[in-house]
């Protein structure tokens, strides 16, 4: 087992008679990246504070190296809990707040600074060693908290949604150097965030979270490309959801009055729905061999830069977002009110289970 691996057993954490985080199972593993995703609510906060030791778990077990480190406060668990709001203290400089908990642990004064300097280094601090929190823009400030929870060499790094207090200029940039100090460490990261952005640029491992339940545990390429639910094909966004029963050749889905062909590899058990990528939809404004028969009427199109958002509806109210490269719709821009005609090819479609693990 790789060092810095997190384990959760059937972990429950229980509010009064409300239930938080419902009996999940979650293998990390170490030296990876993993991100936390899920609404406000989700439960993905507790769940990391409960890694953390900040939070008590109601049933279950946290592992971390394969000890049991459920009941062991935070201090002797391996890991490191960043603050959403950074919480470096006000009258100390940088390199004081790094070298705080080294000085409680006894560490003599020339190996604290030695070893502070190091890890204000590593986020590209040292030239604010003597800078007090007041005098730090909030990135620099969060680098500050980044290197103060790195002191003690922790297996594992929790962040509560690090980036969320920056404008998105340097939310990119400290994305980027999360990442870049989390591969020279090779230590765990666990990114808690509810931005599926920031998730699909950081992560190894997604963990998607909806209501205390996680849907799905996936690369991001597996979350994007393989949505396992209707929750999680929502909530990345990019795809269409089509909810309909299967039909009894089990050979397609259906859908009001019409059935669409389904590929025989679906999983017929559980499967409420398929999901359709907006890229994977091709627009014509003439009836092709391939396309459905009946026209699809345009109510809205956006323009996004890369691509545009075109939205319409059939007769029967069914409607679909379809995303456009710009050199396409430029080529020939529809509007509001067109009737065009959609293709898509048939391995595009994703079957969508009913149910949550
Ligand atoms: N100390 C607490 N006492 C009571 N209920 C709590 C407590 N902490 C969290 N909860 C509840 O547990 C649920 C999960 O909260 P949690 O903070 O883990 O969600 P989250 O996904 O991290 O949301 P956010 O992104 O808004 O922080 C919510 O319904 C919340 O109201």
């Amino acid at each position: 087992m790789k060092k810095g691996t997190v384990e959760l057993i059937s972990v429950v954490k229980r509010y009064g008679d409300s239930e938080a985080v419902k009996k999940i199972n979650l293998k990390i593993d170490g030296g990876s990246y993993c991100c936390l995703l899920g609404p406000s609510g989700c439960g993905k906060s507790t769940t990391l504070r409960m890694i953390a030791g900040h939070e008590t778990a109601t049933e279950g077990d946290i592992l971390l190296n394969n000890r049991n480190v459920t009941d062991l406060p935070p201090r002797q668990r391996g890991t490191a809990l960043m603050f959403q709001n950074y919480a470096l203290f006000p009258h100390l400089n940088s390199l004081d707040n790094v070298t705080f908990s080294l000085k409680i642990a006894g560490v003599s004064a020339g190996e604290r600074k030695a070893r502070a300097l190091d890890m204000l280094k590593l986020v590209n601090m040292d030239q604010f060693a003597e800078a007090f929190p007041d005098q730090l823009s909030g990135g620099q400030q969060q680098r500050v908290a980044l290197a103060r929870a790195l002191i003690n060499q922790p297996e594992v790094i929790l962040l509560d949604e690090p980036l969320s207090a920056l404008d998105p200029f340097l939310r990119t940039k400290m994305r980027t150097e999360l990442k870049r100090i989390q591969q020279q460490l090779g230590i765990t990261f666990i990114h808690v965030t509810h931005s599926q952005e920031e998730a699909f640029a950081l992560a190894d491992q997604v963990v998607v979270m909806n209501q205390g339940f996680i849907e799905q545990v996936d690369s991001p390429q597996g979350i994007f490309r393989t949505p396992r639910t209707a929750f999680v094909a929502q909530f990345i966004g990019g795809h269409n959801i089509i909810e309909g029963d299967l039909a009894p050749d089990q050979k397609a889905l259906v859908v009001k009055d019409r059935a669409f062909p389904i590929p025989d590899t679906f999983s017929q058990e559980n499967l409420s729905g398929i999901s359709l990528r907006c890229d994977q939809i091709s627009i014509s404004t003439a009836p092709t061999a391939t396309s459905l028969p009946d026209p699809l009427t345009i109510d809205f199109v956006e323009y996004q830069g890369s691509y545009v958002h075109v939205r319409g509806a059939f007769q029967d109210g069914l409607a679909l977002s379809v995303y456009q490269s710009d050199h396409d719709w430029l080529d020939k821009p529809v509007k509001e009110g067109d009737a065009v005609y959609v293709t898509w090819c048939i391995d595009a479609l994703n079957p969508l289970a009913s149910i949550a693990p």
